[in-house]
């Protein structure tokens, strides 16, 4: 695999208004620069949510065996399903142990580049241990290459410890919304636990108590622990710094803080409550504030219960399950090797790439004090450039300067190319959604777009070449202007 070549990079000039500084976080964050050992590089170095650099080569499945649940969230409800929708706890149809390890065979087949199953839903994992326990030892004992992978809001986790580490799960995410339980009640209006049902502050105390003990028991048997928290504006958006406190005194390895999805027709509490997540800006900061020396999750893409493929693509209606039964499984290890050293050598090359990129930008832009400037990206995996305006579902924001250009989140859009009708409507969203862009890196871009664009002071670049690459270039140009 070789890296494609650059196409002539076409930059639009316009008029920008330069920004004295990046007004995108309130303390720099340097969460991407935290010190890891070679072990550990090399365990999450094919697991798209543990490795930022890994979410642009590899993909995911998750297989839907979990249906109950035995805590409630404010923001959940399992009963509601879009196949157009992708969000946590959504799924068009469960799986049986034996299905679900017969469509990670298919799809380890057909996916090369999919590397993890994870169970994340709908419901909870441990509250259908037999479930999902069966499907992670079919999976094992068929497919030894695929990584495993559960998430739980952590209720029975101190009782399954052993059975995980057991069966070399080596990834596991704990929910954890508040380390008060103050909060918490404002979160969780029933716990489930030991056959009975405990409503309030009484409840909240033995998920809290549970979710502890299961952070502190996966660190001794040295599993990896994501912490997932939904940031729920006015409820624990402030908490956050602190729940960040606990969870890196006790080891979580990577810090995920999501925002709440709620909207009326969902059917959630939250939902029809009225409680808002956060915009893009507030849950940056509070990321921001969180990072230090701790990994922090950026490129979470909130997923269905039964998402397959590459972070930001959700393939599952290809995949449905009466297309999976009729397909006998093409699982071939010596292939799928081949393909997972094509992707490492092709990630060396981009690695140069980028190295290359940032010390010819160190050598033209003044590095010190240079400001901090947001691009969009369109881009449809592999760490490149290469989509066209109008074909993005999402655009990847990287934070760039005169050091470097790291990406810091994703906006997702809606399509802007419609067959002409509600184009209009649909560019204002988009601009709207990168309104504190710079630029936009496409592959292409179309005449109309362009024009709008410039309008409001947004320079589009069109290229086909390493994110990094395009961005760091156009922030020369951008900072001589
Ligand atoms: C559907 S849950 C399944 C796994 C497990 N039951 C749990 O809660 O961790 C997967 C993730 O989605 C999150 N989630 C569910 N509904 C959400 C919503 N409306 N907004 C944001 N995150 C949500 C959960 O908090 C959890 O981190
Ligand atoms: S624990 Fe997970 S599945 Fe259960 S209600 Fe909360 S988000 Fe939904
Ligand atoms: S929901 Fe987030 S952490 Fe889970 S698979 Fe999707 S991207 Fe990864």
């Amino acid at each position: 695999m070789t890296l494609p070549s650059t196409e002539v990079i076409n930059t639009t000039v316009t008029e920008p208004t330069k920004a004295k500084s990046g007004g995108c976080g309130r303390k720099s964050d340097t969460s991407h620069v935290v010190e890891m050992d070679e072990k550990t590089k090399e365990r999450i170095a094919k697991h798209p949510c543990y490795s930022e650099d890994a979410h642009h080569h590899y993909a995911r499945l998750h297989v839907a065996v979990a249906p109950a649940c035995n805590i409630q969230c404010n923001y959940c409800n399992r009963k509601y399903d879009c196949a157009n929708e992708s969000r946590p706890g959504v799924v068009s149809e469960l799986l049986t142990p034996e299905e679900a390890a017969h469509k990670a065979l298919v799809i380890a087949g057909k996916i090369p580049q999919m590397t993890v199953v994870g169970i994340a839903g709908p419901g909870d994992p441990l509250a259908n241990p037999e479930k999902t326990f069966r499907t992670f030892e079919l999976i094992a004992e068929q497919a030894p290459d695929i990584k495993l992978c559960l998430s739980t809001n952590g209720l029975m986790l101190p009782e399954y410890v052993d059975r995980i580490k057991q069966l070399n799960i080596d990834h596991v995410t704990i929910t954890i919304n508040m380390v008060d339980p103050e909060i918490g009640v404002k979160i969780y209006p029933w716990v489930h636990y030991n056959r009975k049902r405990y409503r309030g502050i009484e409840g909240v105390k033995i998920l809290h108590e549970k979710q502890m003990e299961g952070l502190q028991a996966l660190k001794e048997a040295d599993i990896l622990c994501k912490v997932n928290s939904v940031m729920i504006p006015g409820i624990n958006d402030e908490h956050l710094v602190e729940v960040n406190k606990v969870i890196r005194s006790k080891g979580a390895f990577l810090h995920n803080i999501m925002p709440l999805i709620s909207a009326p027709e969902h059917g959630t509490h939250f939902g029809l409550t009225g409680q808002r997540g956060p915009t893009p800006k507030e849950l940056k900061a509070v990321q921001d504030d969180c990072s230090g020396n701790m990994k922090m999750m950026r490129h979470c893409r909130q997923c269905r219960a039964d998402a397959v493929g590459l972070l930001g693509e959700d393939r599952s209606q290809e995949f449905t399950k009466d297309k999976i039964l009729e397909i006998t499984p093409e699982y071939d290890l010596a292939k799928r090797q081949e393909v997972h050293e094509g992707i490492e050598k092709f990630q060396q090359e981009i690695k140069a790439a980028k190295e290359k990129a940032k010390v010819e930008t160190r050598l033209i832009a003044s590095v010190q004090n240079s400001p901090k400037i947001l691009v969009a990206v369109a881009t449809k995996g592999s760490g490149l450039v290469n989509q066209h305006f109008g074909h993005a579902k999402e655009f990847q924001i990287y934070e760039v300067d005169g050091n470097e250009a790291r990406f810091v989140s994703h906006r997702k859009i809606d399509h802007f190319c419609q067959g002409g009708y509600g184009e209009e409507a649909t560019l204002e969203k988009i601009i709207e959604a990168i309104a504190d862009c710079k630029a936009v890196l496409v592959s292409k871009i179309g005449e109309c777009p362009k024009t709008k664009l410039q309008e409001v002071g947004i320079q589009t670049v069109e290229s086909y070449d390493v994110i990094e690459k395009v961005a760091l270039e156009f922030y020369q140009q951008w900072n001589k202007q």
